[in-house]
């Protein structure tokens, strides 16, 4: 059986460089490519790579994905920074590629997932939930991405179950003292050297709490749902949003 032609955009990067050694790891997969900010894009097609891993920067990730989906490439996308507009741009270029599938995985560590189904389940059970994220200090963006999709399925979840505005009698506070509302939840954002990736989501109701935490204590702990990707991409065509898509979570 032929192996599936793989590319690592952000190959020398914290993760991406992580990412390139697994997908060269892997009996089923080759790296074609393995390029980073100096390198021409055009070398994916000249490499012939049928899906690419996009592990760069928000500001650069539009540009990467806007030429693969035009050259029938697959995404397998970890960088953060999306916005309803750019996932309606996304839909929009591969509406005009049909046959061509994109991944955006938040994380894609299978704790960091499990830990976003737990707090959307758990939510409605709460008067009061609050996320903090802890993150390494080299990181571009704050709320990280898994924060922010977090708070908006918790946010989804309390509309369903008809939840009231949570209790705050907050009238005067500094500016970010109660973090980034993020759909009503407060979302809170540490950066700290010593840390790689965190997250605990706090809820609380009458003489209660539940605290969800996760921790990414290696960047190894982002490949195997990375390599997940990567092998079932080829088969979804479109935009598939969250790493849960592709995991049997009830089974
Ligand atoms: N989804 C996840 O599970 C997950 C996990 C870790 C990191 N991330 C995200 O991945 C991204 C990268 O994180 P990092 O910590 O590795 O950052 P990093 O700064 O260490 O690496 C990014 C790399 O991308 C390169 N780059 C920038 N623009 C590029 C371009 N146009 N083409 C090719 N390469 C380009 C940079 O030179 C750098 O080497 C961030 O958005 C981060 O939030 C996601
Ligand atoms: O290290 C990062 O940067 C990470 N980014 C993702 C996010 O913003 O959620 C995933 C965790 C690590």
């Amino acid at each position: 059986m032929s192996k599936l032609r793989v590319a690592v955009l952000g190959a020398k990067g914290r993760i991406g460089s992580e990412a390139a050694r697994s997908v060269e790891a892997a009996d089923d997969l080759e790296l074609v490519a393995a390029l980073d900010r100096d390198d021409k894009i055009e070398t994916l097609s000249e490499k012939g790579a049928q899906v690419v891993v996009d592990l760069t920067h928000p500001d650069a990730v539009m540009g990467n994905l806007e030429y693969c989906v035009a050259n029938g490439i697959h995404g397998v996308v970890g960088t953060t920074g999306w916005t309803d507009e750019r996932l309606a741009q996304l839909r929009g270029w591969l509406e005009a590629a049909p046959a061509t599938g994109v991944l955006i995985a938040p994380n894609f560590s299978i704790g960091a997932v499990l830990t976003m189904q737990f707090a959307q389940q758990a939510a409605r059970f709460f008067e009061s939930v609050e996320v903090i994220e802890l993150h390494h200090p080299n990181k571009a963006d704050a709320p990280s991405g898994t924060a922010h999709r977090t708070a908006q399925l918790i946010a989804a979840a309390r509309e369903k179950a008809g939840s009231p505005a949570q209790p705050d009698a907050t009238t005067t506070a500094l500016d970010g003292a109660r973090g980034a509302d993020v759909d009503g939840v407060p979302v809170h954002s540490v950066r700290l050297r010593g840390l790689l990736a965190h997250q605990e989501v706090l809820l609380g109701g009458e003489g209660e709490t539940l605290t969800i935490r996760h921790d990414s204590l290696h960047h190894k702990s982002f490949m195997p749902g990375i390599l997940l990707g990567v092998r079932r991409v080829v088969d979804t065509p479109g935009l598939t949003f969250g790493l849960e898509h592709f995991l049997d979570l009830n089974g």
